[in-house]
């Protein structure tokens, strides 16, 4: 019996990536799962997941002591260990698990995998076990999309000596994006987009989001997500979202959310 099979060609779609942030996961309904199905109709869609709060339920259970540094997780081998079973396992187990319910099928990919996530230590002093994106190979994801699956992607990274690393999930979904030439990347949070005084910001740029982190009206995990944005936008990726994950997320969630677009592509420092 031969196993073998041959590529099926690519359907011609823009692709999409999507960040399902750790701070909503638990509160994702069937009903928000469902409108994958919609966004599959326009595009190749690619999920991206975080498992913060998870990770730190588990630590605490196990009675291992967590620590942040410049808003990242401190990864000692032994937190290493939980959070592999935590985003590779429980998480990964619930959003494909959540979306093959829709009839979508799904499956779970470690960034450390394949070559997905090419990475160095970030600052191995301080911060152990993490790691920062310095190649993207998404082979992989594009033989899954071409099989009809949505790849459903563990922010881990692997070193050149094999050594698997703990990335922060919006940073991942940004580089992700970048290296299959993403139409658009939608961070889905527990915040209806960037608030500044208790209003949603309808649109913004990277220069004024760079005067938001300076003024420290973006703070904290807000961070990432609009440095992975500025870092994304491009030609081929004009538009990042960040959009709320209470309501089903379909195509015109443009309007319930903040649009990130570029007059010119600038790094926030
Ligand atoms: N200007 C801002 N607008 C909205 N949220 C902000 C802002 N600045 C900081 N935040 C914080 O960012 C959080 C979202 O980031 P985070 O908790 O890391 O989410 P996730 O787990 O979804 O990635 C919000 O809950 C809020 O506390
Ligand atoms: C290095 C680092 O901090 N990694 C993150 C990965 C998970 C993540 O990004 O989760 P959120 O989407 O909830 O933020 C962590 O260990 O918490």
């Amino acid at each position: 019996m031969t196993m073998s099979k041959s590529m099926p060609a690519t359907e011609h779609k823009p692709t999409i990536v999507v960040k399902l942030g750790g701070s909503m996961l638990d509160q994702l309904t069937d009903s928000f799962y469902a409108s994958f199905k919609e966004l599959q109709e326009h595009y190749h869609c690619i999920i991206v997941h975080g498992g913060g709060p998870a990770i730190t339920r588990l630590l605490d259970k196990l009675k291992i002591e967590g620590e942040f540094y410049n808003g990242l997780r401190r990864t000692t081998e032994q937190t290493l260990e939980v959070v592999e079973m935590v985003l590779g396992g429980t998480v990964s187990s619930q959003i494909t698990g959540a979306l093959t319910k829709q009839g979508i099928p799904a499956i779970g990919v470690k960034g450390s995998e394949a070559s997905l996530l090419q990475a160095t230590y970030m600052d191995r002093e301080n911060l152990d076990f993490v790691g920062k994106v310095e190649r993207v190979d998404p082979t992989i994801l594009q033989q899954l999309l071409a099989y009809g699956y949505v790849p459903v992607v563990a922010p881990f990274g692997k070193t050149a000596d094999q050594q698997t690393v703990n990335i922060n999930g919006d940073v991942a979904a940004g580089a992700i994006a970048q290296a299959v030439g993403a139409e658009k990347l939608l961070f889905v949070t527990d915040v209806p987009g960037i608030l500044v005084e208790d209003h949603v910001l309808g649109h913004t740029t990277p220069d004024d989001i760079g005067v938001m982190i300076e003024e420290g009206t973006i703070y904290g995990g807000m961070i990432p997500k609009v440095q992975s944005a500025v870092d994304a936008l491009s030609d081929h990726l004009q538009e990042v979202l960040i959009v709320s994950g209470e309501r089903p997320l379909i195509e015109g969630s443009t309007l319930t959310g903040t649009s990130i677009k570029a007059k010119r592509k600038e790094k926030v420092e």
